[in-house]
């Protein structure tokens, strides 16, 4: 795999153990815990000027401008440009959470409209690099819309695997961009147990679902960067980030940590992980003071992004909000839907109900004390409006308005 000069290969999150890149996707074969990607920062002279590049003038847009800090170089990215998202200023809703500054990090502008297009371009890049002709992955939509269009720019086959309640857009796009598509009756876990029969009689699929390629959270980690920069390296006060499996989050952490550890700020900002009432494994074990989510036996929300009952992700996520001092917030599906309304009428912006559900919760963070008057908050909207527009227009039909 050709690999940037300071990356080092994969460590386990869990018992620390080390790997070689070349070894595979996967998890830790000695622990089962999550393996992600590690450098080399001393070798990294690595400064805030030096991420200001013009990326019209040497071809470092979107997530590559991080590219010293990523496993692939720009040079074999599978790319469309992803990330360098705007950072759009909500003063209405600033003035409703009785804050200083709301800012929507607004990844809904990406290729395909969602945040996982960062990861998805990275796994893809690594798959590319590792020579894999097929990718797999079980999804509740998005990444799987993702990952079948990154697929198709690389001239890889895709096989996702979601479930039947995944949206009709997700499904539609899928197939559009040539991928092999199985609806899996039932909910995520089933859709889990297909991509595992098939994944284990097919060598030839790379695995692509998240926390067994370490690449999709470490796509995600780009987001915190362009954030601080838009921000003048100006830390926020909180950012609330919609969590199901847990990738952005820990991406998020990731990002935190490095950018501090790298001398780019001082400390790291708290993170908020927000989920819906009718799924909340990770929001549980926050609040039980537990190291794991536990499965959540009923999973039932409007939220179809965030319902991932057993989150491969979940240890990471629990760790990411714990060690920036933030915290874990659900939110009621009613209140996520009327969020993601009000936030279309007051501020203009479309966010999808994943993305309000970052919104209701920081309602929730603000009515709770969490927030100062002078607070800078930033809000993810993982996935564009237009995604979710029936369900969003749906609530509005029901109050009558
Ligand atoms: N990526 C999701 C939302 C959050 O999922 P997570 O795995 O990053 O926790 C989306 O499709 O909106």
């Amino acid at each position: 795999m050709q690999t940037t000069d300071a990356f080092n290969g994969l460590d386990c999150l869990d018992c620390g153990a080390s790997f070689d890149a070349a070894d595979g996707p996967g998890r830790c074969p000695d622990c089962g815990g999550v393996l992600d990607p590690t450098y080399d920062y001393e070798s990294l002279d690595l400064s805030r000027e030096s991420f200001a590049r013009d990326p019209l003038t040497d071809g470092h847009a979107g997530i590559w401008r991080y590219a010293p800090v990523l496993p692939v170089p720009q040079s074999a990215a599978v790319t469309m440009d992803e990330g360098s998202t705007p950072l759009v200023e909500a003063p209405r809703l600033a003035e409703e959470l009785e804050v200083g500054r709301v800012l929507v990090k607004d990844e809904g502008r990406n290729p395909t409209g969602t945040f996982d297009d960062r990861g998805a371009a990275l796994a893809v890049s690594a798959a590319a690099a590792q020579g894999a002709t097929d990718v797999a992955l079980p999804s509740t939509g998005n990444d799987g819309q993702a990952i079948a269009s990154y697929a198709a720019r690389a001239d890889m086959e895709s096989h996702t695997f979601v479930p039947s309640r995944a949206s009709f857009v997700n499904k539609a796009m899928i197939n559009v961009h040539g991928g092999d598509m199985y609806v899996v009756d039932g909910r995520l876990d089933d859709a889990i147990e297909a991509y595992e029969d098939v994944i284990a009689e097919r060598d030839d699929y790379h695995p692509l679902r998240a926390f067994v390629t370490p690449y999709r959270h470490e796509g995600a980690k780009t987001a915190y960067y362009e954030l601080l920069e838009q921000l003048d390296w100006e830390l926020p006060d909180a950012v609330v980030c919609p969590t199901g499996d847990g990738v952005g989050v820990t991406g998020l952490a990731k990002g935190a940590r490095e950018c501090r550890d790298l001398g780019l700020v001082e400390e790291t900002t708290p993170l908020y992980l927000a989920q819906s009432e009718g799924c909340a494994p990770i929001v549980e074990a926050f609040e039980a003071g537990a190291e794991t989510a536990e499965p959540w036996e009923y999973p039932d929300t409007v939220c179809g992004a965030l319902e991932v009952p057993n989150p491969a992700g979940g240890r990471a996520a629990l760790r990411a909000v714990r060690e920036t001092g933030g915290g874990a917030v659900a939110a009621d599906d009613q209140d996520i839907m009327d969020t993601a309304a009000t936030v279309a009428l007051h501020e203009g912006l479309e966010a999808g109900v994943a993305g309000a559900a970052a919104a209701a919760g920081a309602w929730a963070l603000s009515r709770a004390g969490e927030f100062g008057t002078d607070d800078t908050v930033v809000l993810l909207n993982t996935a564009a409006g237009n995604k979710d527009a029936d369900l969003i227009r749906s609530r509005l039909m029901a109050k009558g308005m």
